[in-house]
Order: structure tokens, then C-alpha cells, then sequence
């Protein structure tokens, strides 16, 4: 091990979780000269509501993320307490903390990811829509800080509803100057995760099932397209029924199940893990990395919209069409793009009225 300077100040950086690289460079270091404790180069990850159900979990999982080599944790409460938690695993990542709304500069200063799953989540009887009163004005606070201090850091939106944040987000970031539609991506990845995993009905491990499913985050929204399910198989109508609706209401299923104790936090940390590593893995470079995700899209009349997305070095390189649809998936669509353009709507005039 290298010792630099005297112990008291070897002390100093230790609490502060600071590597002698970054203390010297601080938070505007470049990404090839921020090296966590003996890592490999990495990226810079902010999660804003590091301290919920979702961003616990996906704190821990993002610290075992060989790409990350600085992780910054924020939230308007006990996000010490998560840092410090999370901070023990002995990975490669630098784990800082931030807390409440005068850190929120510096926890975004620098970031090349900023991951969004701050907010309040669903209990029984509520629409994800019941939740925009409260988690729009979260959204606008945050990106407005995302577009003063990392305004080419590509953002990640897991808050609900994400039909209407993913267009709050883009309004932020217009008016701000900053706006780049392919580094705004809605999280959608969990439709994906819940559809490969009912899947099953195909007698198949959901490791190699892979169902599209576009549209948006919401009820009808929720699209999968079972037609181009990977392997190619054929479902009974029954079983594309039975499939279609437990997937548009597989956030429902797990809010009924928690009873009031919240929705899904688990599956959703691990989506928004699987997701921002492609996002990651994008940025590296790295070839054929495709998800599906919420983005400013031409794919339909719609300003946005879900589909498979290619990740590359400057976000949502390409935005893919929706291949060919049967009868039952074109009827689907109609549904999802009326709903969605309401909620769509509802998003940019909470900014432009
Ligand atoms: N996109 C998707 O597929 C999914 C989205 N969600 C959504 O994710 C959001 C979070 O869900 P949970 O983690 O279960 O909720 P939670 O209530 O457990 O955690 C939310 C966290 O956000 C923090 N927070 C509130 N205001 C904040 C602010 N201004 N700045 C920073 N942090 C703030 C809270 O202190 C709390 O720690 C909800 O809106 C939920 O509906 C949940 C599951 C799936
Ligand atoms: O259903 C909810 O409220 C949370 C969510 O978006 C999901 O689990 O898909």
C-alpha cells in the first residue's frame, strides 16, 4: 500500500472517503485520472433518493458496479447513514454522501450518470398519476440541478408517473438551455424484467426469454409485444391475455401485496442496476448495447415513447421502430397512445404554465 503525507492527514481522507487522487483534484477530476482505492478507471454515479426503498438497493448494487468509480449518494434524509452503510463493501467504488438541498450541487457536480428514483410511491387504490401533485415538483427541483451542474450527464428517471417526469425533466432542461433528448432516459426496464419473467408459462428460464414492451410506465400504457418475444414462440390468446394483464399490472400486484408499506423496491432496484449498466456500458463504448426506455422519440405521433433504445457514448443513440405489430398489439397501441399523450401533456404544462 502507498502511504502519502502524515498520518493525520491519511486519517482525514480515510473519513472522508476521499482516494489522495481526488483530494487533489477534487470533484472536477476527469474521469481517466478518478481511480477508486487501486480501480480501474470509472464513471461518476449520482442517485438522488439514494436513502428510499429503491435507492438503498440500488446504492448497494451500483457499489458492486466494476464500471463506477465514484459514487455519489443524495437524499433529503439519512443519507449519511447510507454512505456509511454502503461505503464498508470492500468494491471498488468511492462513496460520498450528500444531504438535503444544499448539497445537492455538489453531490451533482461532475456526474456522468445521475440515477432519479427520488419521490413518494404508490399505496393501494392510488394510480401512479396520484402521484404527480407530489413527485413533479420533486423531479423539477432535481433536474434543475442536474442542468446547473452536470448538464451532459445522461439522467436516468425512475419517479412516477414516468409518463408525465420523463417530459417535466425535458421541459427543465429546454428552458435551462441544456436539453439533449438522447441523454434523457424514463426507466422502464422493470415491464421488461416482470414480462421475461411470466414468461415462464413458456417453460423457458427468463435469462433467455427477452419480450419488448413499449408505450410507457402506467396501466395500458405498458405494451408488451408477445408477438416478438425472443426465442420466437406462440402463445394461446388465453395465455396473451392472461400475459398482457399481469404485466400492466405488475406494479399493482406488488403495491396490494406490501399492503401500504410501499411498492415495488427490490425489482426495481435490481432494473434500475441492469439498466444504468447498459447506460455505463453505452458510455464506454461498448457495441449492440440495446434496453428499452421512455425517450423524445419519432417512433410515433407522440413526443415520447417506449421502445428498444441502442446506448452508445452520447446516451440513446438510436431509437428503434416498433417492428410489426398482430391485430390484439395494434389495439393495444391505440389505448397506450391515448393515455400517453394526456400524460405527456400533464408533464410539460406543469412547467409551461
Ligand atoms: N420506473 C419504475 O419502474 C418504478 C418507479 N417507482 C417510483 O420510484 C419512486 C421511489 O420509490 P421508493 O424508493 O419505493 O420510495 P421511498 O419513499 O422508499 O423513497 C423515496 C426517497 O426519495 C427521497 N426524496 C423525497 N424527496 C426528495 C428530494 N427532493 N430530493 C431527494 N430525495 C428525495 C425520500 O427521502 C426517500 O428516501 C416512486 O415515485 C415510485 O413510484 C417505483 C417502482 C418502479
Ligand atoms: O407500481 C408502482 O407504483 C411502482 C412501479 O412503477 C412499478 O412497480 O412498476
Amino acid at each position: 500500500m502507498e502511504f502519502r503525507g502524515d498520518a493525520n492527514q491519511r486519517i482525514a481522507r480515510i473519513s472522508a472517503h476521499l482516494t489522495p487522487q481526488m483530494e487533489a483534484k477534487n470533484s472536477v477530476i476527469g474521469r481517466e485520472n478518478c481511480r477508486a482505492k487501486g480501480g480501474n478507471p470509472g464513471f461518476k454515479v449520482a442517485i438522488l433518493g439514494a436513502a428510499g426503498g429503491i435507492g438503498q438497493s440500488l446504492s448497494l448494487l451500483m457499489k458492486m458496479n466494476p464500471l463506477v468509480s465514484l459514487l455519489h449518494l443524495y437524499d433529503v434524509v439519512n443519507a449519511p447513514g447510507v454512505t456509511a452503510d454502503v461505503s464498508h463493501m470492500d468494491t471498488g467504488a468511492v462513496v460520498r454522501g450528500f444531504l438535503g438541498a444544499k448539497q445537492l450541487e455538489d453531490a451533482l457536480t461532475g456526474m456522468d450518470l445521475v440515477i432519479i428514483p427520488a419521490g413518494i410511491p404508490r399505496k393501494p387504490g392510488m394510480t401512479r398519476d396520484d402521484l404527480f401533485k407530489i413527485n413533479a415538483g420533486i423531479v423539477k427541483t432535481l433536474c434543475e440541478g442536474v442542468a446547473k451542474c452536470c448538464p451532459n450527464a445522461i439522467v436516468n428517471l425512475i419517479s412516477n408517473p414516468v409518463n408525465s417526469t420523463v417530459p417535466i425533466a425535458a421541459e427543465v432542461f429546454k428552458k435551462a438551455g441544456t436539453y439533449d433528448p438522447k441523454k434523457l432516459l424514463g426507466v422502464t426496464t422493470l415491464d421488461v424484467a416482470r414480462a421475461n419473467t411470466f414468461a415462464e408459462v413458456l417453460g423457458l428460464d427468463p435469462r433467455e426469454v427477452d419480450v419488448p414492451v413499449v408505450g410507457g410506465h402506467a396501466g395500458v400504457t405498458i405494451l408488451p409485444l408477445l408477438s416478438q418475444v425472443k426465442p420466437p414462440s406462440s402463445f394461446t390468446p388465453q395465455e396473451i391475455e392472461y400475459l398482457t394483464n399481469r404485466i400492466q399490472n405488475g406494479g399493482t400486484e406488488v403495491v396490494e401485496a406490501k399492503a401500504g408499506a410501499g411498492s415495488a423496491t427490490l425489482s426495481m432496484a435490481y432494473a434500475a442496476a441492469k439498466f444504468a449498466d447498459a447506460c455505463l456500458r453505452g458510455l464506454r463504448g461498448d457495441a449492440n448495447v440495446v434496453e428499452c426506455s421512455f425517450v423524445a422519440s419519432q417512433v410515433t405521433e407522440l413526443a415520447f415513447f417506449a421502445t428498444k433504445v441502442r446506448l452508445g457514448r452520447t446516451g440513446a443513440e438510436e431509437v428503434y421502430q416498433l417492428g410489426p405489430l398482430n391485430e390484439y398489439e395494434r389495439i393495444g397501441l391505440e389505448k397506450a397512445k391515448d393515455e400517453l399523450a394526456g400524460s405527456i401533456q400533464k408533464g410539460v404544462e406543469f412547467i409551461r404554465k
